[in-house]
């Protein structure tokens, strides 16, 4: 595999799509078993069963564990946000940085609570990328670098990845992602992020058809959807993606930034994100014709619309939970109880 440090083109990104693991079907089989034997009704625990076998069939073993979680929030700025598409200004990508720092942030609550380790990546926030409305937002090298920082997030030994993201400005990059790959007007994907009105949401829509318009003949290929619509950290997001696919470790993703950050992948080759769980459903409204598109399901509603991987450390709350139960549960046999339909 091409070390992610030296990765600098497109066609690089592409050649490591190229080896995608596939799903370990062996480990998913032992875990389904295990969860037919556990004193309960079949099928009983809902979610929290399939939580545990989609653990297993990612990380490929049995029993799956969830000890060390591990979260990795991107941060990056946007020169888009100088046109007033955010409630709050740009400065506050890098003050918040400095808040997950200090601990004082939603993430860091959630993180301790799950015990898991907090990462944060500033990624260039005094060097905004371009406005999408002018100009493409990165240049190849650019995006293909920020896919790469995101790759050597993946540390060894993690069991599960939340990811996440700052960046004032990004839930306009996230929409503008969603019509460069999907299509429809940008108003079908636009929300009130951080709390905009009417008005400046229909100058945000404005300004992403703008993008879409001025960008329309570089949109077949996903990567330039990135490159030219997007941001660093989401590029990010996707490199931490593909790279936690070969490094055989599930990833939970969070709220619309996220997962538009996926879609791009997804656009690739569907498959590319088979082991991502998408942690919540956020109160932004593209996300719900986002998970349509690409056929996934959310864990939760509940209306959350912060980003930070906030979402995603609540699923790693439920993962546990679900954990717990598949490993820790008696079966059948173990525990003396009668099956379906056995007398005793
Ligand atoms: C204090 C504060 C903390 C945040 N934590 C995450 N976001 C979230 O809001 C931003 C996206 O919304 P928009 O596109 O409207 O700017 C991202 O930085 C996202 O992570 C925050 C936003 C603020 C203001
Ligand atoms: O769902 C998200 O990712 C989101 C929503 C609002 C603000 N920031 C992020």
């Amino acid at each position: 595999m091409t070390a992610a440090e030296t990765i600098v083109r497109f066609d690089e990104i592409r050649d490591l799509m190229k080896s995608l693991l596939p799903p370990d079907e062996e480990a998913a089989v032992i875990a389904r078993n295990r969860q037919a034997q556990l004193t309960k009704p079949a099928g009983s625990l809902g979610r929290l069963e399939d939580m545990a076998v989609w653990l297993a069939t990612w990380q490929g073993r049995n029993p799956p564990s969830v000890e060390r979680p591990y979260t990795a929030v991107f941060a990056g700025n946007h020169g888009i946000a100088g046109k007033g598409v955010s409630a709050y200004p740009a400065e506050v990508t890098a003050q918040m940085v400095r808040n997950f720092i200090d601990g004082g942030a939603a993430v860091n609550q959630l993180c301790s609570l799950a015990n898991a380790d907090l990462r944060v990546y500033e990624m260039a926030l005094d060097e905004p990328t371009g406005d999408m409305s002018e100009g493409p937002a990165m240049d190849e090298e650019d995006c293909a670098r920020a896919m790469a920082y995101g790759m050597m997030a993946v540390e060894g030994g993690i069991d599960v990845l939340a990811l996440g993201e700052m960046g004032i400005g990004n839930t306009t990059a996230a929409a503008a992602l969603c019509c460069g790959l999907y299509g429809g007007p940008a108003a079908d994907w636009v929300g009130p992020g951080t709390g905009i009105d009417a008005a400046r949401m229909a100058e945000k829509a404005r300004l992403i058809d703008q993008a879409v318009a001025l960008h329309r003949d570089g949109l077949d290929d996903p990567l330039e959807v990135l490159r030219r619509l997007g941001g660093r950290e989401l590029a990010a997001i996707a490199g931490a993606i593909l790279a936690a696919r070969m490094a055989r470790t599930p990833v939970l993703l969070d709220g619309y930034a996220c997962t538009a950050a996926a879609a791009v992948l997804h656009a690739l080759d569907p498959r590319a994100i088979d082991h991502c769980l998408v942690s919540h459903v956020s109160a932004e409204p593209g996300h719900k014709h986002l998970l349509q598109r690409i056929g996934k399901e959310a864990l939760v509603d509940l209306g959350l619309r912060l980003g930070e991987a906030s979402g995603a450390m609540v699923a790693v709350l439920l993962l546990k939970a679900a954990v717990a139960c598949h490993n820790g549960m008696a079966t059948f046999a173990e525990a003396a109880v009668s099956g379906p339909g056995e007398t005793s």
